[in-house]
């Protein structure tokens, strides 16, 4: 059977995808959004006795024993509450990650018991965790601590939502002329006529021109195809400013919330009329200028809903006076007539915020704020749109005639935890089953990358691309000694790096949770990047990548012991995706007489890995077990001819 970036020439824009109908997508999709919410429960803690709150931890989803170490207010009215380890400096390995939403309890309470509060994630570090809460009891913050991972019940009510629109027949809908296409129902128009267009941004190349123009021609759906460091979303951008002048709403989405603020970061420069919305604490600092929250607070309906709000509180006041009956009837009744008005009033200040913007942005999951209900917009733009459920993108979609999709089906999708609703399909993405459906007819790839010299770019523009992404001058022979401050040695000159484990005797082994990890070879990948930092490269400009959740447990303890190393980033493949740094050092693990790759042999994952170096990319594999997959056996040959091949055994002696 094929996998997903099998070959080069194999990886073809349009595939025999037969179209699915509105209804067969409704039914097929509906339970497997239930068994991904159940996966997600299931992840987190079923009782609370101490040995499953223990095996929680283990699992991630929970930490133990910890206490309040800091509170301020800030962001909007919001609590932020940090939490460290009772026990050592470090925070136990775990799974949480930035706006997940988190419960807070006593340590030992029972799963039954009451919580003191729920929050969202702000910011983590290797020692502690910031959380911020809208409202949270001041007392029973003394004691030790412990924070859930809890299911974000909106993502999946806004996605079964979109469903439940969708299998009603979209009739009157904003996108009841979208939804035919998008389902191979009817054709896709591209409106013959050319537009020419005169660009905002002066520096896009041919490929982003002409993928700008094929959008404004697209009449439904226009899809972005933006292999690694290609400029993706400045070509998104430069479709946004074009549409705004043609006096299109967009609403412009993506699925993660950094995806969203970058566009409004990058929207920032020219003016434009925008409103972001979504919860303070998962907005970058930078932009909550434009939050929804913050220009309702300057409104004048939101000055009126202050006033009235300082009339209540004086009738309150009297209220609590007034003995005559009759006087408290009239007190009430004109409370209730306020309460009302000052509820309009909110909701007026809103709307306002809304209408007057030119472009509304929000992650996919937002769009089914109550706050965008009856709206609609001309165009709807999902960046990251190859790593978005296909249903989430339907919480937006639904709410305009013509859509862009930004993304690469070729690089990682989304993350399923249930194995089921994977095999059945919750994983494809709207992306990679609209290239597949109408391919180049409604699709532009760009072809000119901005990141890596042509050897790291190579390898992958042949697997994946068609040999079409070349590098742009600029940064098609750049060296890692060409940085200020590095100088030539054997580690910082060569682009590609080649560190074999073969009969070092570095095997991989178990970890408690059985994720795979490699002792040996977490040493030699320490010991490359020390290296690179001994002749002058900055530790922030090196990153090290591996595809398992122990390994970066393991190697993030290695690098606690080394002051130096503080601020190499380690991270998994998938939490790299959309990253890159100057120097990259890729840990592949596997290493076992069976000769087994495990999801080493998912395609994806390698070309994300890869394609995250901007002047070095280091290898550190055993080569006699990668080599038993085709793929990665390619990858290992690609190496060794361009690159310099080194063993273990100089490494660690
Ligand atoms: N036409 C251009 N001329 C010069 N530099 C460019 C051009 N287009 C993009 N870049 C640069 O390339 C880099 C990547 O651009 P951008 O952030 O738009 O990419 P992206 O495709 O969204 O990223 P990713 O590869 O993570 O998907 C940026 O540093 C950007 O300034």
């Amino acid at each position: 059977m094929e996998r997903a970036g099998e070959n080069s020439s194999r990886h073809s824009t349009r595939s025999s995808s037969s179209p699915m109908s509105v209804d067969q997508f409704v039914s097929l999709m509906a339970p497997l959004i239930d068994l991904e919410k159940e996966a997600e429960i299931t992840a987190s803690i079923g009782s609370a006795s101490s040995k499953s709150l223990e095996v929680a931890q283990k699992k991630g989803s929970v930490l133990l024993n910890l206490k309040c170490t800091d509170a301020q207010t800030g962001l909007m009215g919001k609590v932020l509450l940090e939490f460290q380890s009772n026990k050592g400096d470090l925070l136990p390995a775990h799974k949480f990650s930035n706006h997940d939403v988190v419960i807070v309890k006593p340590n030992k309470a029972d799963s039954s018991s009451p919580l003191l509060g729920q929050g969202v994630v702000y910011r983590l570090k290797d020692s502690s965790i910031i959380v911020a809460f809208d409202d949270i009891p001041e007392d029973g913050l003394n004691g030790p601590l412990r924070l859930e991972k809890v299911a974000n019940e909106v993502t999946y009510r806004s996605m079964k939502n979109a469903l439940i629109q969708l299998g009603k027949g979209i009739q009157r809908g904003p996108a009841e002329d979208l939804v035919p296409v998008l389902f191979g129902e009817k054709p896709p128009v591209v409106s013959k006529k050319a537009t020419q267009f005169s660009p905002f941004n002066k520096n896009l190349d041919h490929s982003q021109r002409d993928a700008v123009l094929k959008s404004l021609s697209c009449k439904d759906v226009f899809l972005l195809h933006g292999p690694p460091g290609t400029g993706k979303t400045t070509t998104v951008i430069e479709i946004i400013l074009q549409e705004v002048k043609r006096g299109s709403k967009i609403l412009a989405c993506a699925a993660s919330n950094i995806a969203v603020d970058n566009i409004v970061e990058r929207l920032f420069p020219f003016r434009v009329k925008l409103v972001r919305l979504g919860h303070p604490a998962r907005l970058l600092p930078q932009v909550l200028e434009s939050a929804l929250d913050a220009q309702v607070l300057r409104g004048d309906n939101s000055a009126l809903a202050n006033d009235i709000r300082k009339e209540m509180k004086v009738l309150s006041g009297k209220l609590l006076k007034a003995k005559d009956r009759n006087t408290k009837r009239d007190i009430r009744k004109e409370l209730r007539t306020l309460a009302k008005e000052e509820r309009k009033r909110q909701q007026l200040a809103v709307t306002d915020v809304i209408k007057r913007a030119d472009v509304v942005l929000t992650t996919l999951t937002g769009a089914f704020s109550r706050k965008l209900e009856g709206s609609a917009f001309d165009l709807v733009i999902i960046d990251e749109a190859a790593q978005a459920l296909e249903v989430a993108c339907w919480i937006a979609l639904l709410k305009g005639p013509r859509c862009v999709l930004a993304g690469d089906h070729l690089q990682l999708p989304p993350t399923i935890q249930s194995v089921e609703a994977e095999r059945k399909g919750l994983g494809k993405t709207l992306f990679e089953r609209l290239a597949g459906l109408y391919g180049e007819e409604v699709m532009s790839m760009l072809t000119v990358q901005y990141r890596m010299h042509e050897l790291i770019m190579n390898w992958s523009s042949k697997e994946f691309y068609d040999n079409k992404v070349k590098a742009h001058s600029s940064v098609a022979a750049h060296m890692l000694h060409d940085v200020e401050g590095v100088k030539s040695s054997s580690s910082t000159t060569p682009t590609l790096l080649l560190i074999d484990t073969a009969g070092c005797d570095m095997d991989e082994k178990k970890d408690e949770e059985e994720s795979t990890m490699n002792e040996g070879e977490a040493a030699v990948t320490i010991a490359h990047a020390k290296q690179l930092i001994e002749y002058g490269v900055q530790a922030p400009d090196i990153g090290i990548i591996t595809p398992y959740a122990a390994q970066v447990t393991y190697l993030k303890m290695m690098r606690s012991k080394e002051n130096i190393l503080k601020d190499v980033e380690i991270s998994t493949v998938d939490g790299f995706q959309g990253r890159e740094k100057e120097a990259i050092v890729i840990s592949m693990v596997r290493s076992n007489s069976k000769k087994e790759v495990g999801f080493l042999s998912d395609h994806r994952r390698m070309n994300v890995a890869v394609t995250r170096a901007r002047r070095q990319c280091c290898l550190v594999c055993d080569t006699d077990t990668v080599s038993h997959d085709n793929f990665l056996k390619r990858l290992i040959e690609y190496f060794e001819e361009h690159g310099e091949y080194s063993s273990a055994s100089e490494y660690v002696s």
